[in-house]
């Protein structure tokens, strides 16, 4: 409870982000996982919703699974299309300085020795959705940090599209440790290898920003390739 009362808090300072930092840090130690309500400025979350919902159909890519070598389209497993996040667009840079902050924050509360970030927009049409599934597996990725942040404004529990998350356990949990409403300025922060999670149904277009924060994991001189 007190913890929510200082969340509450800090939302009516105008967003600190030094303090948000803080309370991302202090929940990836005590629980693996956070969500905040309104962690970047109202401003840059406007312009990210604008942005996205300015995209011509064209923009976007069938997403994929797995990686690399590896990739390749199921539409059984996840029915989002993507377009990644480029520095070359202001707005997009707004959302990847932001997150590079977080990053530098990170590493220095909790010596996480995060590398770089990598993002993608997602839009989810009506009726799409993600099967439970982990980002990451241990030992053998390099995503170590999810993010997800929301661009939905105005969005009801009847909508659907939510991220259900589960615990860690290795018998797989029947019931999800939680249920998040990807709400306008959300922001979902998750241990990758963790948390297996999925994204039901929505009855309308869905959007959100995916990230994945990583380790260097280049051997000699192969170089860990981004995506
Ligand atoms: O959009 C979400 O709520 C989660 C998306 C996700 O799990 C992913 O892109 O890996
Ligand atoms: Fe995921």
């Amino acid at each position: 409870m007190r913890e929510q009362k200082v969340t509450a808090e800090l939302l009516a300072s105008a967003l600190d982000s030094e303090q948000i930092f803080d309370l991302i840090a202090d929940a990836l130690v005590a629980t693996g996982y956070v969500v905040l309500p309104l962690a970047l400025p109202p401003s840059v979350t406007e312009a990210l919703f604008l942005r996205i919902a300015s995209f011509e159909d064209e923009v976007f890519q069938a997403a994929g699974v797995g990686r690399a070598g590896e990739f390749q389209l199921n539409p059984f497993v996840r029915k989002d299309e993507i377009r990644w996040l480029s520095v070359q667009d202001p707005v997009e840079a707004g959302y990847l300085a932001w997150m590079e902050r977080l990053r530098l924050g990170l590493n220095q509360r909790l010596f996480m020795g995060l590398f770089d970030y990598e993002a993608h927009f997602a839009r989810y049409s009506d009726g799409a959705f993600y099967k439970k599934h982990v980002d990451a597996f241990k030992g053998s990725t390099n995503r170590v940090l999810s993010t997800v942040f929301y661009l939905n404004p105005g969005w009801a529990l009847a909508d659907g599209g939510h991220l259900l998350m589960y615990s860690d356990a290795a018998v797989p949990a029947l019931e999800p440790i939680a249920r998040i409403t990807p709400l306008m300025g959300s922001l979902v922060v998750f241990l990758s290898d963790r948390f297996p999670h999925e994204v039901t149904a929505a009855s309308r277009l869905r959007y959100s920003i995916a990230g994945w924060f990583r380790v260097n994991a280049s051997l000699g001189q192969q170089i860990d390739p981004p995506r």
